[in-house]
């Protein structure tokens, strides 16, 4: 499968181009990108970013396609079903991703053929850029981004989904969710050394 980084996005709480602030010496995207690519099912990495911001990610060596809607998160989303088809979605600002999680994810969108493979917190929120994305989820969020509602998680809910219940994993692929949002978040990584 493949995998569809997000990349666009304003980055206002961090401030600059979060995903090329180098962290332990290379810029966050790759510790997010080295990562899923110790996946087993993950054959290929695309970067998804906002039109604009194509050529400063292509300089890292990947794949890179653009948004077609502006519209946050759901539009790299969209973007990344509409151009690659079924894929695992993941946002570049996660650099504790566990491969054997993504594995676990892609294996049950296989086996259970849903719209979308998302985990879910036992209080009911989703991980909707953790999730791996059936193509024919896009007529769903099509009608949804219409309507100017630009929630993935509402969208989700309104197809035909497969829920991970997250009590049920490992303890340690909860780091999987952790994410960078201020340039303090930074000071909470510790699993640099093993990546
Ligand atoms: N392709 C694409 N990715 C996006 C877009 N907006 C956010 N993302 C990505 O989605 C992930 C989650 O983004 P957030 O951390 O919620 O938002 P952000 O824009 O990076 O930062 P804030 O402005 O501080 O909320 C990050 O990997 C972003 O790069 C977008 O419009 N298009
Ligand atoms: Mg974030």
């Amino acid at each position: 499968m493949i995998a569809a980084v997000l990349a666009g996005g304003k980055a206002r709480r961090f401030g600059g181009e979060k995903l090329l602030y180098k962290v332990s010496g290379k810029p966050l995207i790759l510790h997010t990108i080295g990562r899923v690519l110790r996946a087993e099912k993950i054959e290929e990495v695309v970067i998804v970013t906002s039109r604009g911001k194509q050529e400063i990610f292509e300089k890292l060596g990947f794949r890179v396609i653009t948004d077609e809607l502006e519209v946050g998160p759901a539009g790299g989303v969209y973007a990344a079903l509409h151009k690659l088809g079924d894929a695992f979605v993941i946002a570049g600002d996660m650099p504790l991703v566990q491969p054997e999680f993504v594995d676990y994810i892609v294996e049950k969108f296989h086996k259970l053929k849903p719209h979308v493979c998302v985990p879910k917190w036992e209080n009911g929120y989703l991980e909707p850029l953790h999730a791996a994305y059936s193509k024919s989820f896009l007529e769903i969020l099509e009608k949804q981004i219409a309507k100017g509602r630009y929630m993935l998680n509402e969208a989700i809910r309104l197809s035909k989904p497969c829920y991970i219940k997250i009590e049920t994993l490992p303890e340690a692929w909860r780091e999987s969710f952790f994410n960078v949002n201020t340039k303090s978040d930074l000071k909470k990584i510790k699993g640099f050394s093993r990546v």
